[in-house]
């Protein structure tokens, strides 16, 4: 095994943190998050006069220096607690940590279809007044890897194939996955993005469960999900 696979297995951790444990930094972090990305947003937007914009980043200052008096290294990883509870807190699409997610809070049916129902502000700002393909590549990639867990078949992304039917406005989105195959180790997924005039990007994924996970690989984490 290469040491980068090493350290990325390393980073699946079950660190056996309870459900309350885990509430109660979700309620500690969760609010310091969601300020930090309506930060991003002013940051971006506000008019206020030169003074102002400079007292505001002498608070930011204060505040940066209270908070790195205590760092994790990094990344965070993905974590379980003792209940099998899921955090993956860094994920730069969903992870409550992250004040660039926008977050996408997913949801799932009995029938093995993921869909998320989210808005995407200013920060995330392509051609103007539109989102950012990329953005929306983020959103597919992370919907069509959430169905894929969620049925049991996860994987990296191998492949990622994207048509952009139509320019995806910013504000209120909604996305969708589901499994739409499961050939031994891989999980091919379809899935949209779509705004209030319909289905903007169209999407398929063929993910991937990596060699160190498949077993007789020592996978570090054996019950992920
Ligand atoms: C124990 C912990 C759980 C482990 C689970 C692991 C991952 C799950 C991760 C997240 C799931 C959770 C939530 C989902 C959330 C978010 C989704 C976003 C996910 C990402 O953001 S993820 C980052 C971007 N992603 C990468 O960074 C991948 C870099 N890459 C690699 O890590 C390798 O490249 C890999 C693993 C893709 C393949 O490597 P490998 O060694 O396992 O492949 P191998 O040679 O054994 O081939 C086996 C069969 O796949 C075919 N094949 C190979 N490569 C292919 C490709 N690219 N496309 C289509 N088919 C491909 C072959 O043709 C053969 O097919 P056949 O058997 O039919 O011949």
């Amino acid at each position: 095994m290469t040491d980068s696979i090493a350290q990325q297995q390393m980073l699946y951790v079950r660190d056996e943190m309870s459900d309350a444990e885990i509430a109660e930094q979700a309620d500690l972090y969760g609010p310091l998050t969601d300020s930090v990305r309506e930060l991003i947003e002013l940051a971006l937007l506000t008019e206020v006069d030169g003074p102002e914009v400079r007292a505001a980043q002498e608070h930011l200052e204060s505040a940066k220096q209270i908070l790195r008096t205590r760092v994790n290294p990094g990344p965070y990883g993905v974590r379980w607690g003792a209940s099998g509870q899921k955090r993956a807190w860094g994920n730069a699409a969903a992870g409550l940590r992250n004040a660039i997610a926008p977050p996408l809070v997913f949801n799932f049916d009995a029938d093995g279809r993921a869909w998320t129902d989210f808005h995407l502000g200013s920060a995330y700002e392509g051609p103007a007044g539109l989102t950012h393909g990329g953005i929306a590549a983020l959103v597919l990639d992370q919907a069509l890897g959430s169905a894929a867990e969620a049925g049991g078949a996860p994987g990296m992304t191998g492949t990622l194939n994207l048509r952009y039917l139509r320019p995806t406005p910013l504000g209120a989105l909604h996305a969708e996955a589901r499994i739409d195959r499961v050939e031994g180790i891989k999980t091919i997924v379809t899935g949209q993005l779509s705004g209030p005039d319909g289905v903007c990007v169209e999407a398929e994924g063929i993910f991937i469960l990596p060699r160190w996970a498949r077993g007789g690989d020592s996978a570090k984490v054996s019950d992920p999900v």
